[in-house]
């Protein structure tokens, strides 16, 4: 692994240098790799693998929009599609990526199929981490390892097209060959991963609980909501709240953070918008931070995963979920932005 300096703080990790597709095509050459479920991260994962000459199969429901979706991507039924079942038979490594409360309820069937040196693969901590509310506790004689993609399974697919990478985790819970190091990070690099860099499934599913509900999604959607909110009580226009809000931060701003970090954001703005925003990061540090506090130590207690566990079984989850999204689609802020994307230049229909 590669020694490197992260802010005065030296860590390993692995880069595609060090372990090429080519070591890691080397590594799985004798694998059969089976994806089971074809949802989100499945299609980015399996469909990676496949370009990069992996032995790749797809285990998922017949008879569902996701099978037909893998057939559409070139999976064919009988060959490298097939129902979970006989996917598991044949997979030497079992890539476990049907929703996290789904897991649950297959876990009899997936374990039936583990047998002596086969690999038991998970995208997250959380089957494992909280055993206790799932009941996911592999056999001793499997290894059991994650690649945890830092972002979604669509932009792993969109990344590996464009020639770039996705940063994963990866975490090694049980190694029963003696390979699962290589095994891990061959899986790694061959699903699109950029770097690769090493945690456990707790340090995983803590972190990854918190950062969805924390500033990747909740809390910037909370604190959209509140400013768009303030500026249309205080009389600005849709157009004008949400291009101070949304727009201008993901076409201009974050960009610039995304190339080359906040400061440099800071130094292409004016000198008066550098003052303030110096002047009011950390009001807004205090203010959010206990609510990090909060929405960690919720995570680390297992609240939120049994809320999870507990929303997901209910029979009509999917209902509310869609309801609940469509609340968000629905708002004004939401509806002004889908209007304000189809005004971008590259969204127009050019006239003649
Ligand atoms: N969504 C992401 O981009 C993302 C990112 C990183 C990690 N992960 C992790 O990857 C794993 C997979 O997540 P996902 O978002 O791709 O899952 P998902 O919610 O998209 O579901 C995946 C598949 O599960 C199948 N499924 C659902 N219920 C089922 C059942 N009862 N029986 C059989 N099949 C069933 C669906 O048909 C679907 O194909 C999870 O552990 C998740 O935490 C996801
Ligand atoms: C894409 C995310 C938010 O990073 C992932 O953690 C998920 O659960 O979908
Ligand atoms: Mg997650
Ligand atoms: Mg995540």
């Amino acid at each position: 692994m590669a020694k490197l300096n992260f802010g005065g703080v030296e860590e390993n990790v692995v880069t595609r240098e060090e372990f090429p597709l080519s070591k890691a095509q080397e590594v799985l050459s004798k694998e059969t790799v089976a994806v089971i479920g074809y949802g989100v991260q499945g299609p980015g994962q399996a469909l990676n693998q496949k370009d990069n000459g992996i032995n790749v199969i797809v285990g998922q429901r017949k008879n569902s929009k996701s099978w037909d979706k893998a057939v559409r991507d070139g999976f064919v039924p009988g060959e490298t599609l097939f129902d979970i079942e006989e996917a598991l038979e044949k997979g030497t490594i079992i890539c476990y990526l049907l929703s996290d409360a789904a897991q649950i309820e297959l876990w009899p069937t997936v374990k039936k199929h583990l047998t002596a040196g086969k690999a038991l693969y998970f995208s997250h901590g959380f089957g494992i981490t909280f055993n206790e509310q799932t009941g996911i506790v592999p056999p001793a004689d499997v290894d059991v390892f994650l690649v945890a993609p830092k972002g979604s399974g669509t932009s792993l697919r969109r990344m590996f097209l464009e020639g770039r990478g996705l940063n994963s985790s990866f975490a090694i819970f049980q190694d029963a060959t003696g390979k699962a190091w290589e095994r891990v990070i061959a899986l790694g690099i061959a699903v699109g991963s950029g770097y690769l860099f090493e945690t456990d499934f707790k340090k995983e599913v803590f972190s990854d609980l918190t950062g969805e509900r924390g500033t990747l999604m909740g809390c910037i959607q909370g604190i959209f909501a509140a400013q768009y909110e303030v500026l249309r009580s205080k009389g600005h226009t849709p157009s004008e709240a949400f291009n101070e809000t949304v727009e201008e931060l993901t076409q201009s701003l974050m960009p610039l953070v995304a190339e080359n970090g906040m400061d440099w954001m800071y130094a292409n703005c004016s000198t008066t918008a550098q003052r303030g925003a110096l002047d009011w990061w950390k009001k807004f540090r205090d203010a959010t931070k206990p609510v990090f506090e909060e929405l960690y130590e919720s995570v680390a207690t297992g609240k939120e995963s049994q809320r999870s566990i507990d929303l997901n079984s209910q029979p009509d989850y999917r209902e509310k979920l869609d309801a609940e999204l469509k609340e968000l689609r629905d708002s004004e802020i939401w509806q002004a932005g889908k209007t304000v994307r189809g005004l971008r230049p590259e969204n127009q229909t050019v006239e003649a």
